[in-house]
């Protein structure tokens, strides 16, 4: 579920990392410090932790660079070709962030960047509960998004983009289910987390979410 936006990634998944460099103007200001968000998740997870939608895989290696075991979960064929390719080391399983299979082991985060707006609402309540589920207390959620501080400025947004010319981001963030930090906070506590956000750039907050803490 959640992937009616993948095939994106059938034209996307080659050029990906040049987007992410700051090659498309138009993603520009999304991918802004790309490399410090992928450092910010990596310091905030500890033991064993599920990533989702790892693409080309940048944030899976600063994640094992910190001596962290990655399980990867990748729903796009492409992607996770590409993956493989960098990682033979690792086996990326074909799920998605509500269908996946579970390890036998204790699993102690569940972390991604620039995924987790492919589910709905709905969809995104849904999954927190399965990952609360799944970790002991203390366990970690740890995502870095594109979030909005409020409905007004995702709309103040997306007219600053087409003012510009930014047709592409635009229409993103019309299609994609972008949502706003008070909905993201009732969500993470009615599964049982407390959840801080921290502004990365114009677009991406990190969301870092403790099972059973509380929210600041
Ligand atoms: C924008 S890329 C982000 C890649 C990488 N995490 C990064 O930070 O550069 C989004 C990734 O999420 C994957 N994806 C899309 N829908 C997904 C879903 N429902 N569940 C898990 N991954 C998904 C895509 O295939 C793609 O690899």
């Amino acid at each position: 579920m959640g992937k009616e936006f993948l095939h994106i990634f059938d034209e996307w998944a080659d050029q990906y990392d040049a987007s992410v460099s700051g090659q498309d103007p138009q993603y520009a200001d999304v991918f802004f410090r790309y490399e410090e968000i992928l450092e910010a998740v990596a310091q905030r997870v500890h033991g064993t932790v599920i990533e989702f939608g790892p693409g080309t895989g940048n944030l899976t290696k600063r994640v094992l660079e910190k001596g962290v075991e990655v399980l990867p979960v990748e729903p796009h064929d492409k992607m996770r070709a590409l993956f493989q390719n960098r990682f033979p080391q690792l086996e990326a399983q074909e799920g998605d962030l509500l269908e996946f299979v579970t390890p036998e082991g204790q699993v102690d985060g569940f972390i991604s960047s620039y995924v987790f707006h492919h589910l709905t609402d709905a969809e995104k309540g849904e999954a927190l509960k399965r990952y609360a589920e799944l970790l002991p207390v203390g366990g970690k959620v740890v995502f870095a998004d594109t979030v909005f501080s409020s409905e007004d400025a995702k709309q103040a947004q997306i007219l600053k983009e087409k003012a510009r010319g930014y047709v592409a981001v635009a229409e993103d963030l019309e299609r994609e289910y972008y949502t706003t930090i008070p909905v993201l906070t009732s969500l993470f506590e009615q599964a049982g987390f407390g959840v801080t956000f921290t502004q990365m750039n114009d677009y991406v907050w990190l969301m870092d979410a403790t099972k059973g803490g509380t929210t600041q």
